[in-house]
């Protein structure tokens, strides 16, 4: 394809609109065709500016549009199937934010239906694949250099969880990205998962616990563990300790600059997660449309997301009795295989 890929986005909230200001003015081989929200004045609002952008309420209008060559969902996680089928039934790619779908039934029936298709057509927003030094690290990992991985620990702080945030929110919206993480790092499937909740910030909302601990193991024995705390209040981190045989590599949390100025030093910590990966949401984003322009997807797939939903299932039960609860997975079809 020589022209543009003309994108339609799904859902005009705070990551579609990111998204469409993304593909609009930062992202090379792509225009946004139609911005499509159940609330007409989001649409209009997110398409006014954006040349070529048709405001729209039904993400059918946008499919039924020959011009629309991909579709990137941005609608909330439970919107996320039906939205998915539809566009598979144009046989386009998609980037679908996380989570692909939020269990793991609604996301198998979504990578059948891909299967069917028999190309890999659904590219999962699982960003933090993107970043420089996540992708450092799994260089590293790789390499072998240091030696083998054995352990990953990990840190994810919010300042506040939004109104309605629950104790499966914490492990659905936040969490999932570690599983991802954990997965993308070790090269291997999650196997079981504990969560065990302590102390609780007064901070949190009534009910809620927080921090939590998750805690999980992979098919090699890797261990990893995530101290996950929502209601952090002094801002935005998510950071790593990869440990290994000959050495330990720390990423995310303090990166710089650091600045020695009125009698102190340091640096400064991000308010949130659109600061702090915005860099890897521009290439999450470049990587797709290149991938897509190509006929492929350039990053996380289905059975990512599948996987992904797997492990967070398993994530809910352990947080809710309290015990090691494996992570089952069907067998990964061929397509998923390389
Ligand atoms: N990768 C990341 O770091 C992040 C990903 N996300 C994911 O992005 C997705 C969207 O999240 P937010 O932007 O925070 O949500 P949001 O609530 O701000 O926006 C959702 C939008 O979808 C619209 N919508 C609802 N039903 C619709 C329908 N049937 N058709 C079209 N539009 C509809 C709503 O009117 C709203 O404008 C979620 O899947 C979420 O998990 C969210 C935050 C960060
Ligand atoms: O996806 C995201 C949010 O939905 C979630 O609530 C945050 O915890 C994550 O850090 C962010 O990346």
């Amino acid at each position: 394809m020589s022209r543009n890929l003309s994108v339609a986005v799904i859902g005009a909230g705070r990551m579609g609109v990111d998204h469409i200001q993304r593909l609009a003015r930062r992202t090379h081989g792509a225009e946004v065709s139609a911005v499509v929200d159940i609330d007409p004045a989001r649409a209009a609002a997110a398409a006014a500016g954006v040349p070529g952008a048709a405001a729209l309420t039904d993400i059918r209008a946008a499919l039924e549009d020959p011009r629309t060559d991909a579709v990137l969902i941005a609608t909330p996680g439970f919107l996320h199937e039906d939205a998915l089928h539809a566009a598979l039934a144009r046989d386009i790619p998609i980037l679908c934010e996380k989570p692909l779908t939020p269990d793991s039934v609604s996301a198998w029936r979504v990578l059948q239906a891909e299967e069917k298709l028999g190309r890999k057509r659904i590219q999962v927003g699982f960003m933090r694949r993107y970043d420089a030094e996540y992708a450092h690290l799994a260089e590293l990992i790789r390499s072998g250099e240091l030696g083998e991985l054995l352990m990953l620990h990990h840190q994810h702080r919010n300042p506040a969880t939004p109104p309605g945030f629950s104790n499966e929110m914490l492990i659905n919206d936040s969490v999932v990205h570690e599983f991802d993480a954990v997965r993308f790092f070790s090269a291997e499937e999650i196997t079981s998962v504990r969560v065990r909740t302590g102390k609780t910030t007064r901070n949190a909302p009534a009910g809620m616990n927080d921090p939590q601990q998750v805690l999980m193991e992979t098919t090699s024995g890797v261990l990893a563990d995530v101290e996950i705390y929502v209601n952090a209040q002094y801002g935005y981190e998510v950071g790593t300790q990869a440990v290994f045989e000959q050495g330990v590599v720390r990423i995310g949390n303090h990166a710089g600059p650091y600045l020695s100025a009125r009698g102190r030093w340091g640096g400064t910590v991000l308010p949130g997660f659109a600061e702090r990966f915005s860099a890897a949401y521009d290439r999450e984003i470049q990587s797709w449309v290149d991938a897509a322009l190509q006929g492929d997807i350039g990053g996380p797939s289905a059975w990512d997301g599948y996987a992904a939903a797997a492990c967070c299932e398993a994530g809910v039960e352990a947080q809710k009795t309290g015990r090691t609860v494996a992570v089952e997975l069907h067998e990964k079809p061929l397509l998923y295989q390389s």
